[in-house]
C-alpha cells in the first residue's frame, strides 16, 4: 500500500508493505543517487535489523556507516544530538549525503533533528520500526529533542524524502510497545476517523490488533497526511493530532523521561481532560466512558496513582500550543471528530484536577 504526502514545497511517499525490509536497498536506490549513507538507529533495533539494513544498502553500491544509540526517551536529548553531529563530520558526511533513520519514535525524533541542523539539513529516510512511529512519529515532519524543562522543547519541521514501513517488524516488538502504539491509534480515531474507532471497537485485546496491523497502519497514515497537508507547521488545524499531549506531555517530563511511556502518557492525558472536560461541560457527557473501555481494553493506563497538579501545571506552561497567557486545549466533539478551544493557561488547573 502506498500513500502520498503533498506538501507546498515537498511530496513524499509513505510505502507500507509487509517483508519490505528484506529489499530495503532497492528501495533507497529507487529514491537517492549512489552517495554516503548514515544510518542512526538504537541499540536494540541495530541487533535486529541493522546488519540486514546494512548490507542490503552497501550491495546497492552505497557506503554505509551505523550510528546506535543506547535505546530509551532518555536518549532524545541534545547530547546525543551532539554525540551524532559528531560522527556524522567523522565520517564526512556533506550536504549530498543522506541519512537512514532506523528504530522508533524516539531515533525518529532525534534522528530527524540531527538530519535536519547537521550542515543546515541533509536528507534523509524514515524507517519506523515500532508500532508508535509506524501510526504516528514517522510521518510529518515533527522532530525534537527534550529538554529537562519540557517534552519536545527543543526542534525542527523537517520532511523525509520517504517513509518504509514494514509491519513485520512488529513482531519483534514488546507488548508495552504494541499497546503504547495502540494509545496514538486510539487517539487518531478518537479524533478524525470514526471508521478506524468501529474496527477498533470489534478488536478484543491488543494481542489481536497486529491481526489487523496494515488496516490500522494505512488509516492512521491517512489521517496524518490529511492534517499535516492541510496545516504542516501546526498552526491551526493539525494541532488536534495533540489530543491527550499537553498533560501526556508533562506527566512525562514529571515522571522523568522513560518511566511513563508516550503512549501511556497519551492514554492518561486523553482520559483526564476528558474527564475534566464532561464536569466542565466544555464536552458532552458519554465520551469518557467510550475513551476508557476502549484504552482498558489495550490494558492502557487511564489514571494515575499520585498525581501532583503544581508541577504537572508547570510543566504544561512550556506546552507549544501556548500562546501568552492563553493556551490552545484539544477537546472531541463526538467520537471522530475533535475540536479547538482557546481557553486561560490558568485554567488548565481545572483540568488537571483529580
Ligand atoms: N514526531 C512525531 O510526530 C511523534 C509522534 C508520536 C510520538 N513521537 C515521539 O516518539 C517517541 C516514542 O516512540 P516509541 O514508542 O517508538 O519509542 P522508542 O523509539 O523508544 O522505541 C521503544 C522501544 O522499542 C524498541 N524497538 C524498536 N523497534 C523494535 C522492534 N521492531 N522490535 C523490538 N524492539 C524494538 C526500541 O529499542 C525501544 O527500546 C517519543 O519520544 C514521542 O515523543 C513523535
Ligand atoms: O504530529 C503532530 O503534530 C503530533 O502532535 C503528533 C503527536 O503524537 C506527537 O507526540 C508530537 O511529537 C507532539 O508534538 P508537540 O508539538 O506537542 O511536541
Ligand atoms: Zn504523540
Amino acid at each position: 500500500m502506498k500513500l502520498s504526502v503533498n506538501l507546498p514545497d515537498k511530496a513524499y511517499d509513505l510505502l507500507i508493505e509487509k517483508g519490505k525490509l528484506e529489499t530495503v536497498g532497492n528501495w533507497v536506490s529507487s529514491l537517492w543517487e549512489k552517495q554516503k549513507i548514515v544510518i542512526i538507529t538504537d541499540d536494540t533495533v541495530n541487533e535486529l535489523y541493522g546488519k540486514k539494513v546494512e548490507e542490503s544498502i552497501k550491495n546497492e553500491g552505497f557506503e554505509v556507516f551505523t550510528f546506535s544509540i543506547k535505546p530509551g526517551e532518555k536518549s532524545k536529548s541534545l547530547e546525543s544530538a551532539e554525540k551524532i553531529y559528531h560522527f556524522l563530520a567523522e565520517v564526512g558526511m556533506t550536504r549530498k549525503d543522506g541519512i537512514i533513520i532506523l528504530g522508533g519514535g524516539v531515533v525518529g525524533d532525534l534522528g530527524g533533528f540531527v538530519a535536519s541542523t547537521y550542515m543546515r539539513g541533509l536528507h534523509f529516510l524514515q524507517i519506523p520500526t515500532t508500532l508508535l512511529a509506524q501510526v504516528d512519529s514517522s510521518i510529518g515532519g515533527k522532530t525534537a529533542v527534550n529538554t529537562k524543562i519540557a517534552k519536545n522543547l527543543v526542534g525542527t519541521f523537517a520532511q523525509p524524502d520517504g517513509v518504509l514501513i514494514d509491519p513485520n517488524t512488529l513482531l519483534t516488538l514488546e507488548n508495552r510497545r504494541i499497546k503504547e502504539g495502540l494509545a496514538e491509534v486510539v487517539k487518531s480515531a478518537a479524533i478524525a476517523d470514526l471508521k478506524l474507532w468501529e474496527l477498533l471497537e470489534t478488536i478484543p485485546n491488543e494481542h489481536e490488533a497486529l491481526n489487523f496491523s496494515e488496516e490500522i497502519i494505512y488509516a492512521c497514515c491517512n489521517v496524518k497526511r490529511r492534517v499535516v497537508e492541510e496545516d504542516e507547521k501546526d498552526v491551526g488545524i493539525r494541532l488536534i493530532l495533540n489530543f491527550g499531549h499537553t498533560i501526556g506531555h508533562a506527566v512525562e517530563q514529571t515522571k522523568g523521561y522513560g518511566v511513563v511511556t508516550h503512549g501511556e502518557a497519551v492514554s492518561i492525558g486523553m482520559c483526564q481532560i476528558t474527564k475534566q472536560a464532561e464536569k466542565l461541560g466544555t464536552m458532552p457527557n458519554g465520551i469518557l466512558e467510550k475513551l476508557t473501555q476502549m484504552l482498558e481494553k489495550f490494558h492502557l493506563p487511564t489514571s494515575l496513582e499520585s498525581w501532583d497538579e503544581a508541577s504537572l501545571y508547570e510543566a504544561l506552561t512550556h506546552d507549544k500550543k501556548t500562546r501568552g497567557n492563553k493556551i490552545r486545549i484539544i477537546l472531541l466533539e463526538t467520537i471522530g471528530q475533535a475540536k479547538i478551544e482557546t481557553i486561560d493557561l490558568e485554567k488548565m488547573k481545572d483540568y488537571l484536577k483529580q
